[in-house]
């Protein structure tokens, strides 16, 4: 089977770099369309898959074609390579907010359609994608784009109305975390930790809660007590998250970054 991107960026790299490593398509069946020179050599150099700056290629040459490019492109895209979809291609989105109502609008014509929110930890293989498709794809289609996606991380079958939400908690969340890590580690500077290390301690701090949530089945307030010593350490800078309402900063953002999801055109 041969897969197409159209957009080879940061997220399409991500995901390509996992399905290479995973072995689950080879750099050999994999082609990719971008907007420059620059990226064509980079992709070529990087993965060894078949680079262009033919997007009408891309789609006639693939089964299957992600399409991975900004919202402010996707109508230019779609108008220029809707007449090399064919009926058996299978169309997978990574874009926030454009639904599977309307890609197919776009396309003007029944096409089998996926709509995706992966994100960038797919580089490292603990991505997390959420994934729905229209009337069109056959439960055999949707199982071998799972196991496309799985190749990088976690990928799960929500409803539509819930894609918004998966780009707010997962889709966008890790530059969230990333905030939280350099904040962290910028405590752990200030008292004189060499930053390398600093970025080593909270990395792996954030990794292992992240693993005892997912592993343990626990309520996160249980694993929060669970480090809280009675008149100890850790409750004084809880005591401070709270009175600077991390936790409904966090909640504002996230909810923030779904309203914006469901406007995007
Ligand atoms: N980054 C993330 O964390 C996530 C992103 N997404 C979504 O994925 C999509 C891509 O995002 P991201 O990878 O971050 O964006 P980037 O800006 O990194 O990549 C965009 C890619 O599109 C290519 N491109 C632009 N115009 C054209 C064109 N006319 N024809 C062909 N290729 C074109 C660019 O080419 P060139 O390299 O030559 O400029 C580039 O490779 C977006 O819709 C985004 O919302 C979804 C989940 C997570
Ligand atoms: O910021 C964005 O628009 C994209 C969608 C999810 C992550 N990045």
């Amino acid at each position: 089977m041969k897969v197409g991107f159209i957009g080879g960026g940061n997220m399409a790299s991500a995901m390509i770099g996992g399905m290479i490593q995973k072995g689950v398509v080879s750099a050999d069946d994999i082609l990719v369309s971008v907007r420059t020179e620059k990226s064509v050599e980079r992709l070529t150099n990087q993965f060894g898959v078949q680079a262009t700056m033919d997007n009408e290629a891309v789609v006639a040459g693939s089964d299957l074609v992600f399409l991975a490019v900004k919202p402010n492109q996707i109508k230019n895209i779609i108008n220029l390579v809707k007449n090399f979809i064919s009926p058996e291609k299978i169309i997978v989105s990574i874009l926030p907010g454009k639904s599977l109502q309307w890609l197919g609008t776009e396309i003007g014509k029944p096409t089998k359609l996926i709509r995706t929110m992966p994100n960038t930890p797919a580089l490292v293989g603990e991505g997390m994608t959420g994934v729905c498709a229209n009337d069109l794809v056959t439960e055999e289609e949707l199982q071998l784009v799972l196991t496309l996606l799985k190749s990088f991380g976690r990928a799960e079958v929500v409803p539509e109305y819930l894609m918004d939400t998966v780009t707010g908690v997962s889709g966008s969340s890790p530059a969230y975390v990333f905030l939280f890590l350099e904040a962290l580690a910028d405590a752990a500077v200030a008292e004189g930790m060499p930053r390398k290390q600093a970025y080593e301690f909270a990395a792996q701090s954030v990794l292992g809660s992240a693993k005892m949530l997912l592993e343990t089945g626990m309520h996160p307030g249980e694993l929060k007590d669970m480090v809280c010593s009675p008149g100890g350490t850790t409750i004084e800078a809880v005591a401070v998250l709270e009175r600077e309402k991390l936790r409904s900063a966090v909640i504002d953002a996230t909810r923030a970054c779904i309203r914006k999801s469901k406007g995007v055109d």
